[in-house]
């Protein structure tokens, strides 16, 4: 590295949202830097962004429209040099990334399962027929749609602590959550079980940190290479590669799973009719080496196989 590490005196600005999931994620992130590199807490500064989809909580994601609801705000500040690197979810990143930017930094991943949050009902199986279940998000809402018609769906947005909050309410008797947040925020008791994905196959990405960068600037490439985590890579680059070739974003009903077994990945992939009438599945074998091509080719087969109109997202 030509450049000094950071320090207290000139510390590596962390940008991130600033919900408690988020800030957790920005914590991480710095103790793994720190641990990598013999640096104390204050040679990393934690810088809380305000962004659109956190302000606007009454209204569901798919109308107030835009792509990087979550992002647009902390890319523009890594732009402008405001922050040195961004600390994202990487389930809620789009596919490409603004000029300028790269994304390839991903801690290792956690639990990718959803997690059944209900008070009062064990599990999804369990829950009654006709029961009222809340989710914002289209995939979830696909899925449940088509596995459980009987049910009735309603939006569910904000935190942790706001959609316990409905639940206690009665708003819903159970709602989802992943499994990966419970678990870092010390939550995972809300859950009443997590959903296998056989079950309910996860959003692509879903569990995995990932810390964006200025291309050009190559003393913070040097340092993220170091706590990058391989095999949650290759995972992503399979899971990235089917949701780009779909035209997927986070606000889209796909759902996609790379898993590794010893020099194989196995990816699974689902679309479908954001109303549930119908689901697309397929699965790919491959090796590792070649985790974007299996992603590609699988969205092909989803493609072929999808009667027209059948992506109104398209
Ligand atoms: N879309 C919001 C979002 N983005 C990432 C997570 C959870 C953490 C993760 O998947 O890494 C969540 C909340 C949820 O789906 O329960």
């Amino acid at each position: 590295m030509t450049n000094p590490l950071p320090s207290p005196a000139q510390p590596l600005k962390i940008g991130t949202r600033g919900s408690p999931l988020a800030l957790w994620q920005a914590h991480e992130v710095r103790r793994c830097l720190g641990a990598a590199f013999g640096l104390p807490d204050a040679a990393f500064e934690i810088v809380v962004i305000k962004v659109t989809g956190d302000q606007i909580l009454d209204k569901p994601l798919k109308e107030i429209g835009g792509k990087g609801l979550f992002t647009r705000e902390i890319e523009e500040a890594l732009i402008d040099g405001g922050i040195d690197i961004a600390v994202h979810s990487m389930k809620d990143m789009p596919t490409v990334q603004p000029e300028g930017l790269v994304l390839d930094c991903y801690l290792p991943r956690e639990d990718v399962r959803d997690g059944f949050v209900s008070p009062g009902v064990a599990s999804l199986a369990d829950l009654p027929q006709g029961a009222v279940v809340g989710s914002s998000s289209l995939r979830r809402r696909a899925q449940l749609a088509l596995r459980r018609p009987d049910l009735k769906l309603v939006e569910f947005r904000g935190n942790v602590q706001t959609r316990m909050r409905k639940l206690e309410e009665g708003v819903a008797v159970a709602t989802f959550l992943a499994m990966a947040g419970l678990n870092r925020l010390g939550m995972a008791h809300v859950a009443r079980s997590a959903i296998a994905p056989e079950e309910m196959l996860p959003a692509v990405a879903q569990g995995a940190i990932g810390v964006e960068r200025r291309a050009a600037d190559e003393r913070v490439a040097a340092m993220l290479a170091a706590i990058h985590d391989g095999p949650t890579g290759v995972r992503l680059a399979a899971e990235r590669a089917m949701l780009a070739r779909l035209d997927g974003s986070c606000e889209t009903p796909i759902a996609g799973l790379a898993v590794i077994e010893g020099d194989q990945l196995w990816l699974r992939g689902e679309i479908l009719r954001p109303d549930g009438s119908e689901s697309i599945t397929g699965a790919r074998r491959g090796g590792v080496a070649d985790a974007a091509a299996l992603g590609r080719d699988l969205a092909e087969e989803l493609l072929g196989r999808a009667p027209s109109g059948f992506f109104s997202w398209r």
